[in-house]
Protein backbone atom coordinates (compact mmCIF):
# COMPACT_ATOMS: atom_id res chain seq x y z
CA UNK A 1 0.00 0.00 0.00
CA UNK A 2 1.10 3.48 -0.88
CA UNK A 3 0.86 6.26 1.44
CA UNK A 4 1.28 10.13 0.94
CA UNK A 5 3.83 11.41 2.86
CA UNK A 6 4.49 15.05 1.58
CA UNK A 7 2.23 17.44 -0.46
CA UNK A 8 2.43 21.33 -1.39
CA UNK A 9 1.63 22.63 -4.61
CA UNK A 10 1.44 26.45 -5.89
CA UNK A 11 2.70 28.84 -8.54
CA UNK A 12 6.41 29.36 -9.30
CA UNK A 13 8.23 31.93 -11.25
CA UNK A 14 5.41 34.37 -11.13
CA UNK A 15 6.79 37.86 -12.23
CA UNK A 16 5.95 40.66 -11.21
CA UNK A 17 6.44 44.57 -11.97
CA UNK A 18 5.06 47.61 -10.00
CA UNK A 19 5.72 50.82 -10.79
CA UNK A 20 4.45 53.82 -7.98
CA UNK A 21 4.00 56.85 -9.52
CA UNK A 22 4.50 60.09 -7.21
CA UNK A 23 2.74 62.88 -8.93
CA UNK A 24 3.55 65.63 -6.26
CA UNK A 25 7.20 64.91 -6.95
CA UNK A 26 7.45 63.88 -10.28
CA UNK A 27 8.97 60.74 -9.80
CA UNK A 28 8.51 57.41 -9.98
CA UNK A 29 9.73 54.52 -8.26
CA UNK A 30 9.64 50.41 -9.77
CA UNK A 31 10.02 47.07 -8.23
CA UNK A 32 10.55 43.68 -9.92
CA UNK A 33 10.24 40.55 -8.39
CA UNK A 34 9.68 36.65 -8.96
CA UNK A 35 7.16 35.16 -6.33
CA UNK A 36 6.36 31.46 -5.76
CA UNK A 37 3.53 30.29 -3.93
CA UNK A 38 3.14 26.65 -2.05
CA UNK A 39 0.21 25.43 -0.22
CA UNK A 40 -0.49 22.61 1.86
CA UNK A 41 -3.35 21.32 4.07
CA UNK A 42 -6.29 18.82 3.44
CA UNK A 43 -5.27 18.32 -0.09
CA UNK A 44 -4.64 15.06 -0.12
CA UNK A 45 -7.66 13.94 -2.00
CA UNK A 46 -6.52 15.99 -4.68
CA UNK A 47 -3.39 13.28 -5.00
CA UNK A 48 -5.28 9.89 -4.31
CA UNK A 49 -8.65 10.21 -5.19
CA UNK A 50 -8.42 12.92 -8.07
CA UNK A 51 -10.62 15.55 -6.08
CA UNK A 52 -10.24 18.68 -7.89
CA UNK A 53 -12.69 20.34 -5.14
CA UNK A 54 -10.07 21.14 -2.74
CA UNK A 55 -7.33 22.43 -5.31
CA UNK A 56 -7.19 26.27 -5.26
CA UNK A 57 -5.95 25.94 -8.66
CA UNK A 58 -2.25 27.03 -9.43
CA UNK A 59 -3.61 29.62 -12.03
CA UNK A 60 -5.97 31.04 -9.43
CA UNK A 61 -2.76 31.75 -7.23
CA UNK A 62 -1.15 33.64 -9.80
CA UNK A 63 -4.20 36.23 -9.97
CA UNK A 64 -4.27 36.76 -6.35
CA UNK A 65 -0.77 37.45 -6.25
CA UNK A 66 -1.59 39.95 -9.34
CA UNK A 67 -4.50 41.21 -7.28
CA UNK A 68 -2.79 41.92 -3.79
CA UNK A 69 0.04 43.88 -5.77
CA UNK A 70 -2.20 46.12 -7.75
CA UNK A 71 -4.26 46.95 -4.51
CA UNK A 72 -1.60 47.02 -1.74
CA UNK A 73 2.09 48.45 -1.16
CA UNK A 74 4.65 45.75 -2.51
CA UNK A 75 7.26 46.78 -0.45
CA UNK A 76 9.23 45.81 2.03
CA UNK A 77 8.87 42.13 0.51
CA UNK A 78 8.78 41.15 3.66
CA UNK A 79 4.86 42.63 4.61
CA UNK A 80 3.86 41.55 0.76
CA UNK A 81 5.36 38.27 1.18
CA UNK A 82 3.21 37.73 4.43
CA UNK A 83 0.28 39.15 3.19
CA UNK A 84 0.01 36.80 0.46
CA UNK A 85 0.75 34.05 2.58
CA UNK A 86 -1.94 35.31 5.54
CA UNK A 87 -4.94 35.46 2.50
CA UNK A 88 -4.56 31.86 1.33
CA UNK A 89 -4.84 30.84 4.88
CA UNK A 90 -7.39 32.86 6.02
CA UNK A 91 -9.67 32.74 3.02
CA UNK A 92 -9.92 28.83 2.44
CA UNK A 93 -10.84 26.90 5.39
CA UNK A 94 -8.73 23.58 4.34
CA UNK A 95 -5.38 25.51 3.32
CA UNK A 96 -3.50 25.28 6.82
CA UNK A 97 0.05 26.46 5.18
CA UNK A 98 0.99 28.41 3.08
CA UNK A 99 5.21 29.52 1.50
CA UNK A 100 5.63 32.83 -0.17
CA UNK A 101 9.08 33.28 -1.55
CA UNK A 102 9.77 36.93 -2.56
CA UNK A 103 13.06 37.12 -5.16
CA UNK A 104 13.35 40.95 -5.47
CA UNK A 105 15.51 42.34 -8.45
CA UNK A 106 17.85 45.57 -8.54
CA UNK A 107 16.40 48.42 -10.34
CA UNK A 108 18.71 51.04 -9.23
CA UNK A 109 17.96 54.87 -9.78
CA UNK A 110 20.27 56.11 -12.38
CA UNK A 111 22.48 59.24 -11.83
CA UNK A 112 22.00 61.49 -14.79
CA UNK A 113 23.92 64.89 -15.37
CA UNK A 114 24.79 64.73 -11.47
CA UNK A 115 21.23 63.92 -10.35
CA UNK A 116 18.95 61.16 -9.57
CA UNK A 117 16.55 61.21 -12.60
CA UNK A 118 12.84 60.53 -11.98
CA UNK A 119 11.84 57.43 -13.79
CA UNK A 120 15.26 55.94 -15.59
CA UNK A 121 16.85 52.92 -13.58
CA UNK A 122 19.74 49.97 -14.14
CA UNK A 123 20.18 46.69 -13.11
CA UNK A 124 23.52 47.25 -11.06
CA UNK A 125 24.15 43.85 -10.10
CA UNK A 126 23.18 40.20 -10.02
CA UNK A 127 22.40 40.99 -6.60
CA UNK A 128 19.01 40.03 -4.89
CA UNK A 129 17.21 40.12 -1.88
CA UNK A 130 15.42 36.83 -1.34
CA UNK A 131 12.15 36.49 1.31
CA UNK A 132 10.90 33.04 2.34
CA UNK A 133 7.66 33.70 4.86
CA UNK A 134 5.64 30.79 6.57
CA UNK A 135 2.21 31.65 7.16
CA UNK A 136 0.39 28.94 9.13
CA UNK A 137 -3.66 28.77 10.84
CA UNK A 138 -4.56 27.92 14.02
CA UNK A 139 -2.50 30.97 15.73
CA UNK A 140 0.77 29.65 15.10
CA UNK A 141 1.91 32.95 13.63
CA UNK A 142 4.11 34.10 11.02
CA UNK A 143 7.81 33.45 10.24
CA UNK A 144 9.83 35.56 7.76
CA UNK A 145 13.37 34.77 6.81
CA UNK A 146 15.15 37.58 4.60
CA UNK A 147 18.21 37.21 2.82
CA UNK A 148 20.98 38.24 0.16
CA UNK A 149 22.11 36.51 -2.31
CA UNK A 150 24.30 36.55 -5.34
CA UNK A 151 26.72 39.33 -3.74
CA UNK A 152 30.02 39.04 -5.79
CA UNK A 153 32.91 40.47 -3.43
CA UNK A 154 36.46 40.05 -3.53
CA UNK A 155 39.69 41.70 -1.69
CA UNK A 156 42.81 41.47 -3.53
CA UNK A 157 44.68 41.44 0.02
CA UNK A 158 44.13 41.59 3.83
CA UNK A 159 43.19 37.66 4.16
CA UNK A 160 45.33 34.99 5.09
CA UNK A 161 44.93 31.23 5.68
CA UNK A 162 47.48 29.49 7.64
CA UNK A 163 47.88 27.23 11.02
CA UNK A 164 45.36 24.45 9.24
CA UNK A 165 45.66 20.89 10.17
CA UNK A 166 48.56 18.98 8.05
CA UNK A 167 49.11 15.40 7.45
CA UNK A 168 49.74 13.15 4.04
CA UNK A 169 47.40 14.21 2.02
CA UNK A 170 47.28 18.15 2.72
CA UNK A 171 49.42 19.65 -0.56
CA UNK A 172 48.06 23.08 0.64
CA UNK A 173 50.85 25.95 1.52
CA UNK A 174 50.29 28.23 4.60
CA UNK A 175 49.23 31.74 3.42
CA UNK A 176 49.27 35.36 4.96
CA UNK A 177 48.13 37.40 2.38
CA UNK A 178 45.58 36.33 -0.23
CA UNK A 179 43.16 36.76 -2.50
CA UNK A 180 39.80 36.47 -0.91
CA UNK A 181 36.21 36.33 -3.34
CA UNK A 182 33.54 34.76 -2.51
CA UNK A 183 29.43 35.03 -3.28
CA UNK A 184 27.74 36.35 -0.52
CA UNK A 185 24.48 33.99 0.55
CA UNK A 186 23.09 35.07 3.83
CA UNK A 187 19.84 35.16 5.72
CA UNK A 188 18.28 36.03 8.80
CA UNK A 189 15.40 34.79 10.25
CA UNK A 190 13.65 36.74 12.67
CA UNK A 191 11.28 35.82 15.50
CA UNK A 192 7.93 34.01 15.44
CA UNK A 193 5.11 37.06 14.08
CA UNK A 194 2.02 36.45 15.57
CA UNK A 195 -0.04 38.67 13.43
CA UNK A 196 -0.05 40.36 10.28
CA UNK A 197 -0.58 43.72 11.74
CA UNK A 198 2.54 42.66 13.55
CA UNK A 199 4.28 41.78 10.91
CA UNK A 200 2.88 45.45 9.16
CA UNK A 201 3.95 46.98 12.21
CA UNK A 202 7.27 46.04 11.95
CA UNK A 203 7.41 47.37 7.81
CA UNK A 204 10.00 49.97 8.20
CA UNK A 205 12.46 47.68 10.16
CA UNK A 206 12.71 45.16 7.39
CA UNK A 207 14.34 47.85 5.21
CA UNK A 208 16.61 48.91 7.66
CA UNK A 209 17.73 44.95 8.97
CA UNK A 210 18.58 44.76 4.86
CA UNK A 211 20.99 47.46 4.92
CA UNK A 212 22.78 46.85 8.39
CA UNK A 213 23.06 43.13 7.40
CA UNK A 214 24.63 44.21 3.82
CA UNK A 215 26.42 46.76 5.49
CA UNK A 216 27.89 44.50 8.04
CA UNK A 217 28.44 41.79 5.45
CA UNK A 218 30.50 44.35 3.02
CA UNK A 219 32.54 46.62 6.05
CA UNK A 220 33.73 43.43 7.75
CA UNK A 221 34.60 41.90 4.72
CA UNK A 222 36.58 44.94 3.60
CA UNK A 223 38.22 46.07 6.63
CA UNK A 224 38.93 42.99 8.89
CA UNK A 225 42.13 41.03 8.35
CA UNK A 226 40.54 37.84 7.32
CA UNK A 227 42.09 34.83 9.02
CA UNK A 228 39.78 32.37 7.07
CA UNK A 229 35.94 31.99 5.75
CA UNK A 230 35.18 30.55 8.71
CA UNK A 231 36.14 33.07 11.07
CA UNK A 232 35.04 36.22 9.08
CA UNK A 233 31.51 34.97 8.65
CA UNK A 234 30.99 33.82 12.13
CA UNK A 235 31.91 37.71 12.90
CA UNK A 236 29.23 38.90 10.25
CA UNK A 237 26.23 37.01 12.30
CA UNK A 238 27.64 37.93 15.87
CA UNK A 239 27.20 41.65 14.63
CA UNK A 240 23.96 41.06 12.84
CA UNK A 241 22.48 39.54 15.76
CA UNK A 242 23.73 42.28 18.05
CA UNK A 243 22.48 44.84 15.35
CA UNK A 244 18.55 43.86 15.03
CA UNK A 245 17.39 42.54 18.68
CA UNK A 246 14.07 41.16 16.35
CA UNK A 247 16.68 38.24 14.95
CA UNK A 248 16.84 34.90 16.60
CA UNK A 249 19.55 33.13 14.11
CA UNK A 250 22.03 34.49 11.06
CA UNK A 251 23.08 32.03 8.32
CA UNK A 252 25.72 32.24 6.04
CA UNK A 253 26.79 30.51 2.93
CA UNK A 254 30.05 31.29 0.95
CA UNK A 255 32.00 29.91 -2.14
CA UNK A 256 35.54 30.46 -1.35
CA UNK A 257 36.39 31.33 -5.23
CA UNK A 258 39.72 30.43 -5.61
CA UNK A 259 42.45 32.63 -7.48
CA UNK A 260 45.60 30.75 -7.87
CA UNK A 261 49.04 32.43 -8.70
CA UNK A 262 51.01 31.07 -11.14
CA UNK A 263 54.51 30.16 -11.26
CA UNK A 264 55.84 32.03 -14.62
CA UNK A 265 59.90 31.01 -13.68
CA UNK A 266 59.87 28.90 -16.56
CA UNK A 267 60.08 32.07 -18.22
CA UNK A 268 63.59 33.65 -18.33
CA UNK A 269 63.19 33.03 -14.57
CA UNK A 270 60.34 35.52 -14.17
CA UNK A 271 59.01 36.13 -10.76
CA UNK A 272 55.07 35.99 -10.11
CA UNK A 273 54.62 33.76 -6.99
CA UNK A 274 54.52 34.98 -3.29
CA UNK A 275 55.05 38.79 -2.94
CA UNK A 276 55.87 39.03 -6.28
CA UNK A 277 52.46 37.30 -7.33
CA UNK A 278 50.55 39.90 -9.78
CA UNK A 279 49.13 37.79 -12.68
CA UNK A 280 46.18 34.88 -10.95
CA UNK A 281 44.30 32.71 -12.68
CA UNK A 282 40.70 32.53 -11.48
CA UNK A 283 39.21 28.70 -10.77
CA UNK A 284 35.89 28.37 -11.90
CA UNK A 285 35.56 24.95 -9.85
CA UNK A 286 36.18 23.34 -7.73
CA UNK A 287 35.41 26.39 -4.74
CA UNK A 288 35.54 25.86 -1.17
CA UNK A 289 32.11 26.16 0.68
CA UNK A 290 31.78 27.13 3.84
CA UNK A 291 28.45 27.41 5.95
CA UNK A 292 27.16 28.46 9.30
CA UNK A 293 24.07 28.81 11.57
CA UNK A 294 24.35 31.74 14.44
CA UNK A 295 21.88 32.23 17.52
CA UNK A 296 21.07 33.72 20.36
CA UNK A 297 23.04 32.14 23.15
CA UNK A 298 20.64 31.76 25.71
CA UNK A 299 18.54 34.94 24.97
CA UNK A 300 15.22 35.33 22.69
CA UNK A 301 14.83 37.86 20.18
CA UNK A 302 12.71 40.44 20.96
CA UNK A 303 10.49 42.74 18.55
O1 LIG B 1 39.23 30.30 4.64
C1 LIG B 1 39.45 29.14 4.27
N1 LIG B 1 38.85 28.10 4.92
C2 LIG B 1 39.07 26.81 4.59
O2 LIG B 1 38.49 25.87 5.22
C3 LIG B 1 39.95 26.55 3.52
N2 LIG B 1 40.38 25.40 2.93
C4 LIG B 1 41.21 25.75 1.92
O3 LIG B 1 41.79 24.94 1.13
N3 LIG B 1 41.33 27.13 1.87
C5 LIG B 1 40.55 27.63 2.86
N4 LIG B 1 40.29 28.90 3.24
Amino acid sequence: MAELNYARYGKDNIRLFKVDRDAKAGTQTVTEMVVCVLLEGDIETSYTEADNSVVVATDTQKQTTYIMAKQNPINPPEVFGALLADHFVKTYSHIHGAHVKVTQHRWTRMIVDGKPHPHSFLRDSDEIRVVNVHAQDGGKGITIRSGIEKLLVLKSTGSAFYGFHRDVYTQLPETWDRILSTEVESGWTYKTFGTLPEVQSYAEKFNDTWKAAREITLNTFANESSPSVQNTMYKMCEQILAAVPAVEKVEYSLPNKHYFEIDLSWHKGLKNTGKDAEVYAPQSNPNGLIQCTVSRKGGKAKL
